[in-house]
């Protein structure tokens, strides 16, 4: 018998296309993240994110996914109508003074004998912590077994986003482990570096299977 663990929301994250859009809508996703980072492949303009965004429901919440995130940015993210910043690397002080909407802090963890400096400073303008693996979005989970209790512990208080090489087989373990507020996910539900609209189905299923 599986122990009864809170039911957390879901965070696709990296859409491309509005075909991406359809998938989430039909999937009953929380979130949909929008990859601004000129590195990744997922990366998008903000024109292309808005046309997609445009196609979602209006319940979906809009994430800008960032790295190191330049003030002269967010008012133009701002201005699309995002509901959350998500921001990886440097946190800005500027940023944080500058805006209004909620900041969800992304923690890159490689190296578990530094997580407390991780989530050190900051915790005043921010809404969440999104727990992830090491690189950005990609696709490899840290060491749950040795960082689950500091997790929680650090990100108490706050909202906890699960991420980093969530998949459909591992996701209930990670949720038993964590307790998130929201499972984020982006490499497990894509085929051939496409959404996959089964992965998507697939995933958001086990994460809101009823428990036996
Ligand atoms: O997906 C990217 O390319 C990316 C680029 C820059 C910053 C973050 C990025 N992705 C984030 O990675 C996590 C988890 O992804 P995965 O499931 O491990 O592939 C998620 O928060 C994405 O927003």
């Amino acid at each position: 018998m599986e122990k009864t663990v809170n039911r957390p929301k879901v965070k696709i994250c990296g859409l491309t296309r509005i075909e991406d859009a359809d998938f989430l809508n039909e999937a009953g996703a929380d979130y949909a993240g929008f990859v601004f980072y000129e590195k990744s492949r997922r990366n998008v303009s903000l024109k292309k994110a808005a046309e997609i965004a445009a196609h979602l429901s209006a319940d979906i919440k809009k994430v800008a996914v960032t790295v190191s995130l330049e003030p002269a940015f967010v008012k133009e993210i701002e201005t699309l109508g995002f509901d959350i910043l998500q921001v990886h690397g440097t946190l800005k002080t500027e940023v944080k003074e500058m805006t209004a909407l909620p900041i969800w802090r992304a923690v890159n963890i490689s190296d578990t004998d530094t997580l407390e400096e991780l989530f050190a400073g900051n915790r005043e303008s921010i809404e969440g912590y999104v727990a992830d693996g090491a690189g950005y979005g990609g696709g490899k989970p840290f060491d749950w077994e040795v960082c689950s209790s500091r997790v929680r512990a650090l990100s108490k208080g706050k909202k906890l986003i699960l991420a980093g090489g969530l998949d459909a087989e591992n996701v209930r373990t990670g949720i038993r482990y964590f307790h998130p507020d929201v499972v984020d996910v982006s490499s497990s539900v894509e085929e051939d570096g496409k959404k996959s609209r089964q992965k998507i189905e697939e995933f958001i299923r086990k994460v809101r299977k009823d428990e036996q």
